[in-house]
C-alpha cells in the first residue's frame, strides 16, 4: 500500500494563488504576525494570559512567533463561543453537517501546499511527509462527512405494539489537546468525528506547534460552520488544565505523553468527563527469517524514521530472527546511511530536524546511556550540521541504528521519540512474543513473515491496539487507531471514533395503557 494513497488527486490540483504564495516560502523567512487564538469566527489575542511561549522553526532554530498562553477567562470565552455554536450545529441534519465537512475537505485540498509548508516550517518534518499528512487530514474530513449522513439509531419492537428507538446524540463542547508531531493531522483526527457527530470543539495545540491549527479554524469557518464551532486556544499545561477542569466541557480527547494523559484522566474524573487518550509507545516489529527481506527492511525504515522518529506508534524494538540478523542489519544500515538530511522544504530531503533543542538533548541522553550499557552504534546518532549556513542553528542529528541490544537496556525499554532503531535478535516465536509484550505500552506492533498462519497467530498474541502484517505505519482513516495498556484507550479514526464523540439515548414508547403495580 502506498503511503501517499491519494497521490493522483493531489497531482490534479490546479495551482492557485495560495499555492504560488507557499512556493515562495523558503526556510529561514517565515515570521508569524497574526494572532494565533481563534474564537467567535476570527483570530483574536487572548483576553488574559498565563505567561508567554516562543515557537521555533526547527530547521534554523529561529523564533517564528511569541504568543500569550490563554488564561482562565480566555478559555472560558472560547468554551462559551463553542456552546452557542453547538446549539445551532447539533440541530442540523447529518447531511447538512456532511456538506460543510466536505467543503472544508475541499478547501484543505486547495490550500494543501500552504498548509504543508507551514507544518514543515514549524515542525521540521520534510515537505514530502507534510504533504502526506495534509492528504490524510482532508481524507479524514471526507470520511467523517460520510458518517455524519449515515448516523442513525435503532428501532426495537416491544410487546403489545409498544416499541423503543435509540438516538445517537452529540456530547456538547469537546476539548482536543494535541501533540507537536502531527499538528494539523491530529486536529483533523479529533475535529472530524467530533463535528460529524454534532459537537463543538475547543482545540489546544502543543505550544511548540501553534501555527497550522489556526488555518484549520479559518477553513471550517469558510466552509460554513456556525460561528464559534471550532475554536483554538494557545498555551501549555496551565491552559490545558483550565480546559480539562471547565464544567461546560463534555469530553477531552488527548494526544501526548503518558504522565500528562494520567493527569488529564484525573482532572476529567472529578466531573465524570469521558476521555480518549492517545499516548506513547515502544512498539515491537518482529521479522521472521522467511520474510521478504527487502519488504522487511523497508517496513523497518517506515517503522522508525518518519517525522525524525517522533511518532507514537513507531516500531522501535526491531526483533530479527537470528539467521537473517546479519543480512537484515547490513541492508538497514545501508538504507539509513542514504537518508537525505537537510532543509525540510527542499523536495529531495527525507529527514529534517527534531522539534527543539530539549528533544535533541533528550535523544542524545538516551544514546549516551545506550553506549554505556553496551549497545553498538552501527550508524548515526551524532549531531549534524548541514552545509547550508542558514541551517547552522537547526536541531539536526543523523538517524541511528543500534545493534547488540538487550531487553534490559534503557534505549529498548523507554520511548526515545527520535530517529533511533534498536535491533534485537531472537530465536523462536514463543520467545519473541513474550519479549515483545514485556512492556507497559501497547500502542502498535508488526510482523513480517510469509507464513500466513504464523502472521495471524502472532498479531493475535500481541498486546497492542494497532497491528500490521507485512507493512508498518500505514494509517488510512478508515482504520480505528489507539492503544492497549498504558498507551491509552478510546479510538481515533474508523467508525469507532463516532462512538467516542456521541452518546446513546433510548426512548421507550408505550402504545397501550399504563399497568401500575400499585
Ligand atoms: N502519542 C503521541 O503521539 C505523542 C507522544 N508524545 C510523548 O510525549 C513526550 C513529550 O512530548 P510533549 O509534547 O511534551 O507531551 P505532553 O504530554 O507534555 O504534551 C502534549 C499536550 O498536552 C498539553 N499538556 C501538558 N500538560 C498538560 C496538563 N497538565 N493538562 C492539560 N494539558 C497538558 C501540552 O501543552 C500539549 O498540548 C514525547 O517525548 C513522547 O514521549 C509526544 C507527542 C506525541
Ligand atoms: C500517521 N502515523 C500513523 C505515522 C502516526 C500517527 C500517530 C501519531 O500521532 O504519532
Amino acid at each position: 500500500m502506498s503511503l501517499l494513497r491519494a497521490g493522483p488527486i493531489l497531482n490534479l490540483l490546479v495551482p492557485n494563488l495560495r499555492f504560488a504564495m507557499s512556493r515562495s516560502l523558503t526556510t529561514g523567512t517565515f515570521q508569524n504576525t497574526q494572532p494565533l487564538n481563534y474564537r467567535g469566527g476570527s483570530r483574536v489575542q487572548p483576553i488574559d494570559s498565563v505567561g508567554e511561549e516562543k515557537a521555533y522553526e526547527p530547521a534554523t532554530g529561529r523564533v517564528i512567533t511569541t504568543f500569550a498562553c490563554s488564561g482562565e477567562k480566555e478559555v472560558n470565552e472560547a468554551i462559551q463561543s463553542a456552546r452557542s455554536a453547538f446549539k445551532i450545529w447539533s440541530q442540523k441534519s447529518g447531511m447538512e453537517r456532511s456538506r460543510v465537512l466536505l467543503e472544508a475537505a475541499r478547501i484543505i485540498r486547495e490550500r494543501s501546499e500552504e498548509i504543508a509548508a507551514m507544518e514543515t516550517i514549524n515542525n521540521g518534518k520534510s515537505i514530502f511527509e507534510a504533504r502526506v499528512d495534509v492528504e490524510i487530514s482532508w481524507q479524514t474530513l471526507e470520511y467523517y462527512a460520510g458518517h455524519a449522513g449515515a448516523m442513525a439509531g435503532q428501532h426495537v419492537q416491544l410487546a403489545g405494539g409498544s416499541f423503543a428507538y435509540t438516538r445517537r446524540e452529540p456530547l456538547g463542547v469537546c476539548v482536543g489537546i494535541g501533540a507537536w508531531n502531527y499538528p494539523f493531522q491530529i486536529a483533523c483526527w479529533k475535529a472530524g468525528p467530533a463535528l460529524a457527530c454534532g459537537n463543538a470543539m475547543v482545540y489546544k495545540p502543543s505550544p511548540f506547534t501553534p501555527v497550522s491549527v489556526v488555518l484549520l479554524a479559518e477553513i471550517f469557518a469558510e466552509a460554513g460552520v456556525p460561528t464559534g464551532l471550532f475554536n483554538v486556544v494557545q498555551g501549555g499545561a496551565a491552559t490545558g488544565e483550565f480546559l480539562c477542569k471547565h464544567p461546560d466541557v463534555a469530553k477531552v480527547s488527548f494526544t501526548g505523553s503518558v504522565p500528562t494523559g494520567s493527569k488529564i484522566m484525573e482532572m476529567a474524573a472529578k466531573s465524570i468527563k469521558p476521555v480518549t487518550l492517545e499516548l506513547g509507545g515502544k512498539s515491537p516489529l518482529i521479522i521472521f527469517s522467511d520474510s521478504d527481506l527487502e519488504n522487511a527492511v523497508n517496513g523497518a525504515m517506515m517503522a522508525n524514521f518518519l517525522t525524525q522518529g517522533q511518532v507514537c506508534c513507531n516500531g522501535t524494538r526491531v526483533f530479527v530472527q537470528r539467521d537473517i540478523l546479519e543480512k537484515f542489519t547490513e541492508e538497514v544500515v545501508k538504507k539509513v546511511k542514504k537518508i537525505k538530511i537537510g532543509d525540510p522544504l527542499l523536495e529531495d530531503t527525507r529527514m529534517g530536524p527534531l522539534i527543539n533543542q530539549i528533544q535533541l538533548d533528550r535523544v542524545f541522553g538516551f544514546l549516551k546511556s545506550a553506549r554505556q550499557q553496551g549497545a553498538k552504534f552501527l550508524t548515526g546518532g551524532e549531531p549534524y550540521t548541514p552545509e547550508d549556513p542558514k541551517l547552522k542553528g537547526g536541531f539536526f542529528m543523523t538517524p541511528c541504528v543500534l545493534g547488540g541490544c538487550t531487553d534490559d537496556m534503557t534505549c529498548v525499554k523507554e520511548e526515545i521519540f527520535g530517529p533511533v532503531m534498536s535491533i534485537l535478535p531472537f530465536d523462536s516465536e514463543e520467545e519473541v512474543l513474550a519479549r515483545a509484550n514485556d512492556t507497559t505500552y501497547g500502542l502498535a506492533g508488526g510482523v513480517f513473515t510469509r507464513d500466513i498462519q504464523r502472521a495471524h497467530r502472532v498479531v493475535a498474541a500481541l498486546q497492542a491496539g494497532m497491528c500490521f502484517i507485512n507493512n508498518y505505519n500505514v494509517s488510512p482513516v478508515e482504520l480505528p487507531f489507539g492503544g492497549y495498556k498504558k498507551s491509552g484507550f478510546g479510538r481515533e479514526n474508523g467508525q469507532a471514533a463516532m462512538e467516542h464523540y456521541s452518546q446513546l439515548k433510548t426512548v421507550c414508547v408505550e402504545m397501550g395503557n399504563v399497568e401500575s403495580v400499585f
